[in-house]
């Protein structure tokens, strides 16, 4: 698809501040991105040097904002026309593309190699995997062909626990795979929630989002049927024996809670709805994974304590 933009390095209003390139990481979601990782760190058998794990967690961040930076230079076009995205660094003009788009390659090049060279190459392989899925995939793949692209994309954001897992184990195995299923299950009701009320906005941009294409009733449904799929998913860990019966209560109080706004999202036209549900989704996941920790810490205080 043709991708142009009136920012180049002439039309530049002003020279780009620190708080651009942050802003080019997409810092919120790079902290739930983080947190997920380091859930899968402190839950996975065995050790790591904390240092490591510092620097595994480090890896996971810049991977996940040099995508960001990238994913922003290659969507400056419909980020132009979003009232959402138009204030960013390059369609405000504060920031030349090519300048994002260096940015983006060079921290993606260096969060893999220092994670290859200084954790393991399993998690290296996984984080250019969770990277190049976002970039190649969603970015410039599916978004902008299929209503499908979150649903296939969002494999992109379910890594990092499995990340955080390998840093400490060197493998993947079937524990660290059901936590990358909770977060893949969790972001179609995640994004969709959002697309709801900001439906026009990837109208204007003709971005295929299901709201715009389907229409918000088949959506609401489509969302419902990941709502409830999450029940089981999120529950595996406990079978799994990767978390205890705390997490477990949690998460099914959580979940419910989940199901009940989207039932509300159903029932109601109002955008308010929807837009509760959508920061419930954010708070849903940090639960998770917060709980997720919480019910390891006796194991992990005698790791500690010997
Ligand atoms: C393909 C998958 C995903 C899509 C399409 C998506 C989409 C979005 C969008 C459009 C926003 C609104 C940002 C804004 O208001 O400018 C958002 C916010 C957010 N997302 Fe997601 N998301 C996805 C996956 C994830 C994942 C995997 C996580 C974390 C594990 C996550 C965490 C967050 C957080 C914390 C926010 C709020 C912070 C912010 O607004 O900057 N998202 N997401
Ligand atoms: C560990 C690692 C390398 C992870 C990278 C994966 C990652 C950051 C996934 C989150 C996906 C995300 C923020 C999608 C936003 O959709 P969008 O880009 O369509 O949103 P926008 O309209 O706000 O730009």
């Amino acid at each position: 698809m043709e991708n142009t933009t009136t920012t180049d390095t002439a039309s530049l209003s002003g020279v780009a501040q620190v708080a651009d390139f942050w802003a080019l990481m997409k810092p919120g979601v790079m902290y739930l991105v983080v947190f997920t990782g380091f859930s899968g760190l402190m839950v996975a058998p065995g050790t790591i040097h904390p240092f490591l794990g510092i620097i595994a967690l480090f890896c996971i961040a810049i991977a996940s904002g040099g995508a960001g930076a990238i994913n922003m230079w290659y969507d400056r076009d419909i980020d132009a026309i979003m009232s959402r995205t138009k204030k960013r660094p390059i369609p405000a003009g504060r920031m030349a593309p090519d300048v994002a788009l260096s940015f983006g390659v060079i921290l993606s090049l260096f969060s893999v190699m220092i994670m290859g060279l200084a954790v393991n190459w399993t998690a290296a392989v996984l984080l250019a995997l969770a990277n190049g899925f976002y970039v190649f995939v969603y970015t410039m793949f599916l978004k902008r062909r299929t209503p499908q692209n979150i649903v296939i994309g969002g494999a992109a954001g379910a890594f990092p626990p499995m990340i955080g897992w390998a840093a400490v184990t060197g493998t993947v195995s079937i524990e660290s795979i059901v936590l990358f299923l909770v977060i893949f299950m969790w972001t179609p009701p995640h994004f969709w929630a959002l697309a709801l009320y900001k439906d026009g906005d990837y109208a204007a941009a003709k971005v295929p989002m299901l709201p715009v294409v389907s229409g918000r009733r088949n959506t609401k449904w489509q969302m419902l049927v990941y709502t409830i799929a999450l029940f089981p998913v999120v529950l595996a860990p406990v079978y799994f024996n990767v978390a205890g019966l705390v997490y477990g209560a949690v998460a099914l109080i959580a979940s419910s809670y989940f199901l009940w706004l989207n039932i509300k999202v159903l029932r109601s036209e109002e955008d308010r709805h929807a837009r509760k549900m959508f920061f419930y989704s954010i708070l849903y996941l940090f639960v998770l994974f917060a709980v997720l920790i919480i019910d390891r810490a006796p194991g992990i205080m005698s790791l500690i304590g010997g």
